[in-house]
C-alpha cells in the first residue's frame, strides 16, 4: 500500500505554484493547427491511487487531445487479443529519434523501433484495423471502458486538422507499406490513426484509464482483467524505455516513472501497485513533451519520494 503519510493534495497544490515560472518556455504543437489554438497556460494534474482515492488540481476535469497517449491504449488492446505476433512487426528498443522521424525506418527495413513512435503505433493500429469492421469505434470503446467515461469522444476538428496536415504520417505508412509491414489500405489506416489521436480526455479520466498498469492488468473501473500480469510488466518496461521519444533518458532520470506523452500536452505515468498520475499543460519542449507537465512530474516524485527507483 501507498505511504499514507504523503499528503497528495498538499503536494499537488505546491506543484501548481512552483511550475508557474515555466509557462511560456515551451510552445504548443503547431504542426496540427487545431492544437495551436489551445490556451498554452492550462495546467491540470490528477492522481488515482490503488485504494480508489482521487486527488486533483487545476483543470483536471477539462478535456484535451490525447494524441500519442492513445498509442499506449492501442498497444494494451492489441496485447489483449489472441494470436497476435506484434513483435515480428515492431521492435522494443528506444529510437533516440523524434516521434515522427523517417530516417531510421528506411535503414531498418520498415520495422519501427517501438510501438510508441508514430510508425510503431501505426502498425499497432493496422493490427486492430485488419481485425475489425469498425476499428475507430473499437478503439474509442476500449478507452471509454477503461476511463469509465462514455463522454470521451473524438474531436472532429482535431481529427480533420491532422488529416489535412498528416504528410509525415502518410510518408511513414507508405514507407512501411513498401516493406510489406502494413495491411490496411493507407487512407483507411490513417483515418483510424488520426481519429485515435483526436480522442479527448481529462486528467482524471486518463489516470483512471491507466490503472491496469498499476494493478497487474486489472481495471478497477471496468472491473475486468484487461491484460495479463506479464504483459502489464512488459508495457511498463516499454513505457520507461520508449514512452517519451528521444527525451526518455532524461525523463527517467528526473521523474523515475514509466510514462507516455502526447503533443496535446498530456503525460500519464504510473507507479505499479501504488498510483497513476496524469498531467496536462499544452506547451511542449523540443522533443514534443509537455514542458510544464514534465517539470510537474519531476516535482511530484521528488516531493513524495515515490518512484520506481
Ligand atoms: N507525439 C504525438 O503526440 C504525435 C501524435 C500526432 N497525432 C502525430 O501523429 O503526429
Amino acid at each position: 500500500m501507498i505511504n499514507s503519510s504523503v499528503d497528495f493534495q498538499g503536494v499537488l497544490e505546491e506543484i501548481e505554484d512552483e511550475v508557474r515560472p515555466f509557462f511560456g518556455q515551451g510552445k504548443n504543437a503547431d504542426y496540427i493547427p487545431a492544437l495551436s489554438d489551445v490556451p498554452g497556460h492550462k495546467f491540470a494534474m490528477a492522481v488515482q491511487t490503488v485504494d480508489g482515492e482521487t486527488f486533483m488540481i487545476g483543470d483536471a476535469e477539462e478535456n484535451f487531445s490525447i494524441q500519442s497517449i492513445s498509442k499506449l491504449f492501442t498497444l494494451m488492446q492489441v496485447l489483449g487479443l489472441e494470436d497476435v505476433d506484434i513483435w515480428s512487426r515492431v521492435g522494443r528498443e528506444p529510437s533516440g529519434t523524434a516521434f515522427n522521424s523517417l530516417v531510421q525506418l528506411e535503414y531498418e527495413k520498415g520495422i519501427p523501433r517501438n510501438p510508441f513512435i508514430n510508425a510503431g503505433a501505426i502498425v499497432v493500429t493496422d493490427i486492430l484495423a485488419s481485425r475489425s469492421a469498425d476499428p475507430s469505434r473499437r478503439i474509442d470503446d476500449y478507452y471509454r471502458m477503461l476511463s469509465g467515461n462514455p463522454a470521451n469522444k473524438v474531436d472532429e476538428v482535431v481529427a480533420l486538422s491532422e488529416q489535412e496536415h498528416g504528410y509525415r504520417n502518410a510518408a511513414l505508412a507508405n514507407l512501411m507499406r513498401s516493406f510489406d509491414n502494413i495491411e490496411t489500405p493507407i487512407p483507411d489506416l490513417l483515418d483510424v490513426y488520426f481519429r485515435q489521436c483526436a480522442l479527448t480526455t481529462s486528467c482524471v479520466d486518463l489516470a483512471k484509464a491507466a490503472l491496469p498498469l498499476v494493478c497487474g492488468g486489472y481495471s478497477p473501473i471496468a472491473q475486468s482483467q484487461v491484460l495479463s500480469g506479464r504483459d502489464t510488466k512488459r508495457i511498463n518496461a516499454l513505457l520507461l524505455t520508449c514512452g517519451l521519444y528521444d527525451a526518455v533518458g532524461s525523463f527517467a532520470y528526473k521523474v523515475g516513472l514509466p510514462a507516455k506523452s502526447g503533443v496535446g500536452g498530456g503525460i500519464v505515468a504510473v507507479l505499479p501497485k501504488h498510483f497513476s498520475i496524469a498531467v496536462w499543460s499544452p506547451e511542449l519542449d523540443a522533443s514534443g513533451n509537455s514542458l510544464v507537465g514534465s517539470k510537474a512530474l519531476e516535482l511530484f516524485t521528488t516531493k513524495t519520494d515515490l518512484s520506481i527507483f
